[in-house]
């Protein structure tokens, strides 16, 4: 029934403030605000439709993108939106698209590793649009390895050019987002070789196409690298593939801040780590963490919405059946990922912290905390996509069969995440930096170097105390373990971001005793499912273990009036969601049925192909029955 809201009885049931939570959610009052007003700005414009992405072929697909990238766009100017305004539309527009590389990597690589004189350049044309850039780093035969690409930049001094140059097929740049066939201009990842002698690996900035006719510029192949996984999803990007041939650029389009060349040719390298040249990256993996608890909510949020609107079994005396959301399986697989969101959340937003104070620090020439910062974004981005990855995985399952229809967004919505686990760094070789700084702790621990921040409970391990180890002693033989102990070591930091968020004074009535329910599910979940670890290390006894699960049980029970409140502070539109199993009033059958006439394939009643295919064999059916 249109108009009614189905799901009015479990919104009743709810024990706190939802607009308090709403808030908390937001992270302010004045972001809940922002988000109201840019959310429904996109949900009422129908240029921002996108119902129809899984649907569309990919030419067709990609040019709605670049559509609505440039609509974006004029928006933006002719509303004079804030960077933070024009961000929350991006966010609500739901779709990914080159200019995501172009603010989100090609501008932060130029403001972290141009000088002032190059900034001052390159940005005002790139923040115009006028150039539109990518970050070319990845090649076809590396990835991960950073320091094993093969594009060369040989300085030639009697040109004062950089030669860029692709020596073979492996060294193909490959998979950089907008390459393929938007971008003018490229940060490419380059080795600098001055004289014959190779510094490693250093950023250039390459034009690619012409600023006229967009033509690739002599020396250039470009091209998109093809189909990704899922229908609509990642398609909207063009991924690509670039070649140089012995293409020229001038010296002063090498990022030099890091390190600089000069006119003569002598490399000279600032007083600063090397490891800044990977800056952005380390800018990216703390936004992809913010970005976890985005998609982990959608997800939860429609998969417990429908679970309410769900009955399966249980009928008495002709009554309805129990909603799905009752069955406490259904709860132990639901709630500790709506737990997740919000604990993903809250270390969403202490990372960012830790990012700007960094940053600070690094303006100051104070370099100390960046090892851990670089274990703590690689760490979380890790570990939150992998969760996040694997939850929208599991909200679709908890759907049962509409889950795996596109109208359930969740297909899309899983094809479009699950790259996160790979792109910014592979979520097993990020971890492995997480154990190497671990280990390199733990070997500081014994000449009496005191741990602080997110590894000072090191520091109060009495056995880690007498641990003399050497880093690298061993670590391939145990990586897969040390992995597991730098995975261990991530959650630690999220729980205790919980906690620590829970000491804050949070107003609304009830909001703080359900986030206190949902922190206990976070952390007696993960004590549940890992309580072989902790049963065989003696940190807890089988009595504990069992009182842990009672525990955990009774706040299903807790949360379980709560949830689709729960849900709903996370403010999200029917149209963000885009998914009938999560409409906000709950009205799922009809609209179901109602989607299911306007797939493309029920246009006719006979289907195309059928005059051809269906009917021969049916005729030779009836030809055979009649003998
Ligand atoms: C419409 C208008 C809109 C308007 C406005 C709208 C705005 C819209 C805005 C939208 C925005 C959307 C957001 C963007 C979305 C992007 C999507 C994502 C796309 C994906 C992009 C990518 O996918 S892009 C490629 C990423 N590709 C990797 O991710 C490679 C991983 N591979 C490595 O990263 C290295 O290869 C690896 C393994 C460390 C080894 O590096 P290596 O061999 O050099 O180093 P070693 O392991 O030897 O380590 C030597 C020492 O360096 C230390 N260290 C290492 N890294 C460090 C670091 N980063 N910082 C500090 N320290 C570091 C280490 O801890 C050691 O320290 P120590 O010596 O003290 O122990
Ligand atoms: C959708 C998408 C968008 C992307 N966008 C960009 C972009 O804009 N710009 C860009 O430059 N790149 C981009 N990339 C590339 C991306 O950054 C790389 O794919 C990523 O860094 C992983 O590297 P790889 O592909 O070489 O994986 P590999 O390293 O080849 O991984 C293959 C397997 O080997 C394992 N492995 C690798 N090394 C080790 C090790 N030392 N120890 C143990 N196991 C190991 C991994 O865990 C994995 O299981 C994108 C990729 C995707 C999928």
């Amino acid at each position: 029934m249109e108009g009614v809201d189905h799901l009015a009885d479990e919104r009743k049931k709810a024990e706190f403030n939802v607009e308090a939570m709403k808030i908390v959610w937001a992270g302010s009052q004045h972001n809940l605000e922002v988000s109201n007003r840019i959310s429904k700005l996109v949900a009422d414009d129908p240029a921002f439709r996108k119902d129809d992405r899984t649907m569309l072929p990919r030419k067709e697909l990609f040019k709605n993108t670049l559509r609505k990238a440039a609509y974006a766009w004029k928006r933006i100017n002719e509303l004079r939106l804030s960077e933070e305004e024009a961000s929350k539309l991006r966010f609500y527009v739901d779709e990914t698209a080159y200019t995501d590389l172009h603010w989100g990597m090609f501008i932060p690589a130029i403001k972290g590793q141009g000088t002032d004189e190059q900034q001052r350049k390159w940005l005002p044309l790139a923040y115009k649009m006028q150039i539109i850039g990518c970050y070319a780093q990845t090649e076809l035969g590396h990835g991960s390895n950073v320091q094993g690409l093969e594009t060369t930049a040989t300085f030639d001094p009697h040109t004062d050019e950089f030669v860029i140059h692709s020596p073979t097929l492996t060294s193909s740049k490959w998979w950089p987002g907008g390459l393929g066939k938007v971008s003018t201009h490229a940060v490419t990842y380059a080795r600098l070789i001055i004289d014959g002698k190779d510094h490693g690996v250093h950023g250039f900035i390459v034009q690619l196409r012409s600023l006229e006719d967009h033509r690739p510029l002599p020396g250039i192949t470009v091209g998109d690298i093809g189909m990704k996984f899922g229908n609509g999803a990642y398609n909207t990007m063009d991924n690509g593939v670039l070649r140089f041939d012995h293409v020229r650029i001038p010296r002063n389009q090498m990022l030099m801040k890091v390190s600089q060349v000069t006119r003569e040719g002598k490399y000279k390298q600032s007083d600063v780590p090397r490891q800044l040249v990977y800056g952005t990256m380390v800018y990216v993996r703390q936004r992809i963490v913010a970005d976890a608890s985005c998609y982990l909510s959608r997800a939860v949020c429609i998969a417990t919405r429908y679970s309410a609107v769900r009955r399966q079994f249980g009928s008495q005396n002709g009554g309805p059946e129990t909603q799905v959301i009752d069955y406490k399986t259904q709860q132990s697989r639901l709630f500790p990922l709506l737990a997740s969101a919000y604990a993903f959340r809250f270390v969403g937003e202490w990372l960012e912290w830790l990012y700007t104070d960094v940053m600070q620090r690094l303006q100051a020439n104070d370099f100390s905390t960046l090892p851990e910062a670089h274990a703590c974004t690689a760490g979380l981005k890790s570990l939150t996509t992998s969760v996040t990855a694997d939850g929208i995985e599991e909200c679709r399952k908890l759907c049962g069969g509409h889950g795996y229809l596109c109208t359930s967004g969740l297909p899309e919505l899983f094809a479009v995440y699950v790259p996160a686990c790979t792109y910014e760094g592979d979520n097993i070789v990020l971890l492995l930096q997480v154990a190497r700084f671990l280990m390199k702790t733990v070997s500081q621990i014994g000449t009496g170097k005191q741990p602080v921040g997110t590894i000072a409970y090191m520091g109060r391990i009495e056995h880690l105390m007498q641990c003399r180890c050497n880093v690298q002693r061993g670590f391939a033989e145990l990586s897969a373990d040390l992995v597991e102990a730098a995975v261990a070591h991530c959650q630690l930091i999220v729980v205790s971001k919980f906690i620590e968020k829970l000491q804050q004074d949070i107003p609304g009535e009830g909001v703080k005793q359900q986030l206190e329910a949902l922190c206990g599910i976070y952390y007696l979940s993960l004590l549940h499912k890992h309580q072989g670890d902790f049963l065989a290390t003696s940190y807890l006894t089988p009595k504990q273990s069992a009182l842990a699960n009672d525990q955990l049980r009774a706040l299903y029970s807790k949360v379980r009036p709560n949830a689709i409140a729960l849900v709903d502070a996370f403010n999200y539109s029917d149209h963000f969601l885009s998914s009938i199993l999560g409409r906000y009033d709950g009205n799922v059958y009809p609209k179901l049925y109602e989607a299911a006439w306007k797939d493309p394939l029920n246009e006719s009643v006979v289907p195309d192909g059928y005059h051809e295919y269906v009917r021969p064999l049916l005729k030779q059916q009836l030809h055979t029955a009649r003998l």
